[in-house]
Parts: structure tokens; C-alpha cells; sequence
């Protein structure tokens, strides 16, 4: 149960590599704060640094007011889950959770309360007396989280917990997550993962690690609705935001773009006099392109459609590139392939973007 501040928090590694800088981040206690970035980016050393597996070697983490950089990680009052569970595979359930109390010289009776209650929580009570290799992934990564509740930390740490589950138990046990998360309202709770969805669905608060630092810090819906950058926008959502060129022709309140492969773009994105004549790139989502016969923002043959059912995919060319553009559109179209389709989007779907940089946040 803690708030963290850091501050200014870099790290180099032996050798003068550079992987972190300007960290600045208030986490307050009982969010549920979730890393994402590209592969490297260094999520994991961020939270490597917060559990002192790692040292900072600039800035300072504080926890609750305390400065803890130098400060040892079983003093931290910190847990983490890993994804590969660190079971002792030669104790059973009740065992592998009862540990770090017993080690700590905990009444037994305190220790069997705290197992229980956090059994229960995690629905591990039939389990209890087995060992690790008679339980499927997603319940032996409930033991492993049962075991950090029972020590009551201040702050859980997950790093990719779910990443070694298939696709059913990956849901299944997200799900549960979240349902843990209300059963402790109170607690801190950071999570790296490379999953959009469960980044969406968990975060309180997402932060977007790149080239080295934040590349923002916002709810999921914010990150969603109004990314401030072009690496955001493409980063957030699955298949990525579309990006279309085009010169602003129109300012005001609604801006209008004019786009380089004909067709017109409104966006809700206000713009000054100034903005005239602007190269822009307008962001849509594959899911905010709607079919139409009136005013188009992107007009093109589709080279390869996907079904999948609910939705469909449809891949289009652009400047060379067979899958440069993706529509995707409510029900079943698999007739269009091959077809030329025009595709709008209401204003409030158009992103525009400058140099990288979302106009919202210029
Ligand atoms: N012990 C180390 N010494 C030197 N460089 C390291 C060390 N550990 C990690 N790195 C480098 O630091 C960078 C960040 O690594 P990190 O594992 O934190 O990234 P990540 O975002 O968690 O990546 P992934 O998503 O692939 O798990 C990488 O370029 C990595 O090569």
C-alpha cells in the first residue's frame, strides 16, 4: 500500500550503455500502472529498478516519501511475479506460499490465516496440498502471486505474468488479475507486458516507454482517444492507426486536410490561421474507417481481405506497399477484395499529426 515517486531516474549499464533516462513518474497508491514499448525498450530494467534487483544509477525512487535507491530489495516491501512462476517444485501449494512467512519467523498461526485468506482469494484451496507440476500454467501463476499477497507487500510487481499461458488460460487468468486488483483496492500494483489487450483492460494508468524515456502516461481510453505522437497513436490499438498524408486547407475550430491521394479529411483537431498550408499526416483508426459513396478520406483497391468473423480486414496499397493502409469493417465483406473502396471517418475519429506530434499536444 504505497504511493512511488521517481524522479529523473536513469540507468546505464556496465559498459556505458545507456537504456533509461528522464524518468519522472507518481505512481499513487492503489493504481494498477502498466509498462508497454517495443522489445528493449526497458521495461523490464524499469522494473528490475523499483524491486532493487537492478541498481539506479541516476535519479531517485522514492517510496512513500523515503528515498530507497540504496536500499536492499527484501527491505522494500516490494513482491514480484515473474512469467516463468519460481515455484520450489519439490513443495506443495500450501508450502511454496507458507515460505518467505516462515523464513520470517511468523507465528504459525499468523502464517495459516494469511495462506488461507490468500487461497481463497485466488481459488487455490483444492490445491493446496499438491505439488507444482500436478497444476496446469494459469494456477501455478496463481500460486506464485499467492505467494507475494501472503507477505502483504506494499507494492506487486508483475513481469509478464500471463506471457507463458495459451491463449484460453492467458484470458482466463487476466481476468482473474482484474478481479484480485478489486478484491485489493488498496494495492499497488505495476505490470510490464507486451499484450495490448491486457494493457487496456488492467491498466489504470498506462505508461509507453520509448527511445529511452516516456513517451506518455495517460488511462487507457486517453492513450486510445488522444495519443499525443505518431508512435503512440501507431503503438496503442491493433492493427495500428493508419497514417495518411495530406496539407491542412482549412482552419478553425474543424480543420480540414486536403490528402495527397485525393479525397478530403475533417478532423475535430482545432487549428489557427498559422496551420494553413501545413503538411500533416491524419491518423485514423482501422476501425473508425466507414465505406461510402460521398467524401472520402483514402480511396483504394483491396488487395487482400481477412474475415474474421465479427469484423473484416481489408488491406489496401499504398505507395508500393500491399498492406500500407487496413480497413477494418463490421461484418463479413470478403466480395470487396479486388474492389476500389472509398473510406471516410467522422471528424472526432481524425487524429492529425505534424512532424511526429499530435496537434492536441503541440
Ligand atoms: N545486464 C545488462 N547489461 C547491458 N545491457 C542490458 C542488460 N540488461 C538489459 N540490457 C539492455 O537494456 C535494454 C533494455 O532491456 P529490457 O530487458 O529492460 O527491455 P524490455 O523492454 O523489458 O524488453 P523486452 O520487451 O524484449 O522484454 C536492452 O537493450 C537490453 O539489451
Amino acid at each position: 500500500m504505497a504511493n512511488l515517486k521517481l524522479t529523473d531516474v536513469e540507468k546505464t549499464y556496465a559498459g556505458a550503455v545507456n537504456v533509461l533516462n528522464n524518468i519522472n513518474l507518481d505512481i499513487q497508491q492503489g493504481e494498477l500502472i502498466v509498462f508497454v514499448g517495443p522489445s528493449g525498450c526497458g521495461k523490464s530494467t524499469l522494473l528490475r529498478m523499483i524491486a532493487g534487483l537492478e541498481k539506479i544509477t541516476g535519479g531517485t525512487l522514492e517510496i512513500d516519501g523515503q528515498v530507497v535507491n540504496d536500499m536492499p530489495p527484501a527491505m522494500r516491501g516490494i513482491a514480484m511475479v515473474f512469467q516463468s512462476y519460481a515455484l520450489y517444485p519439490h513443495m506443495t501449494v500450501r508450502e511454496n506460499m507458507q515460505f518467505a512467512l516462515k523464513i520470517a519467523k511468523k507465528p504459525q498461526a499468523e502464517i495459516d490465516e494469511a495462506v488461507n485468506r490468500a487461497a481463497k482469494m485466488l481459488q487455490l484451496d483444492p490445491y493446496l496440498d499438491r505439488l507444482p507440476k500436478a497444476l496446469s500454467g494459469g494456477q501455478r501463476q496463481r500460486v506464485a502471486i499467492g505467494r507475494s499477497i501472503v507477505r502483504d507487500p506494499k507494492v506487486y510487481l508483475f513481469d509478464e505474468p500471463l506471457s507463458n499461458l495459451d491463449a484460453a488460460l492467458r484470458v482466463a487468468t487476466r481476468i482473474e488479475i482484474a478481479q484480485l486488483k478489486e478484491q485489493m483496492p488498496e494495492s499497488t500494483m505495476i505490470y510490464v507486458t507486451h499484450d495490448q489487450v491486457e494493457a487496456m483492460t488492467l491498466a489504470s494508468r498506462i505508461v509507453v516507454l520509448a527511445n529511452k524515456g516516456i513517451a506518455q502516461v495517460g488511462a487507457p481510453l486517453e492513450l486510445y482517444e488522444r495519443p499525443n505522437s505518431e508512435f503512440v497513436a501507431q503503438f496503442i490499438g491493433s492493427p495500428s492507426m493508419n497514417l495518411l498524408p495530406g496539407e491542412i486547407v482549412g482552419t478553425g475550430g474543424q480543420t480540414t486536410i486536403k490528402m495527397v491521394g485525393g479525397g478530403t479529411a475533417v478532423s475535430d483537431y482545432p487549428t489557427t490561421d498559422a496551420d494553413m498550408g501545413l503538411k500533416v499526416n491524419v491518423g485514423v483508426r482501422p476501425e473508425d474507417f466507414l465505406e461510402t459513396a460521398g467524401d472520402y478520406i483514402f480511396e483504394g483497391k483491396v488487395n487482400i481481405t481477412e474475415a474474421l468473423g465479427e469484423v473484416t480486414l481489408l488491406y489496401f496499397e499504398q505507395q508500393g506497399d500491399a498492406h500500407a493502409v487496413i480497413g477494418k469493417l463490421p461484418g463479413i465483406h470478403a466480395g470487396l477484395r479486388g474492389k476500389s473502396v472509398k473510406l471516410s471517418a467522422s471528424p472526432d475519429k481524425v487524429h492529425v499529426f505534424h512532424d511526429g506530434v499530435s496537434l492536441l499536444y503541440r
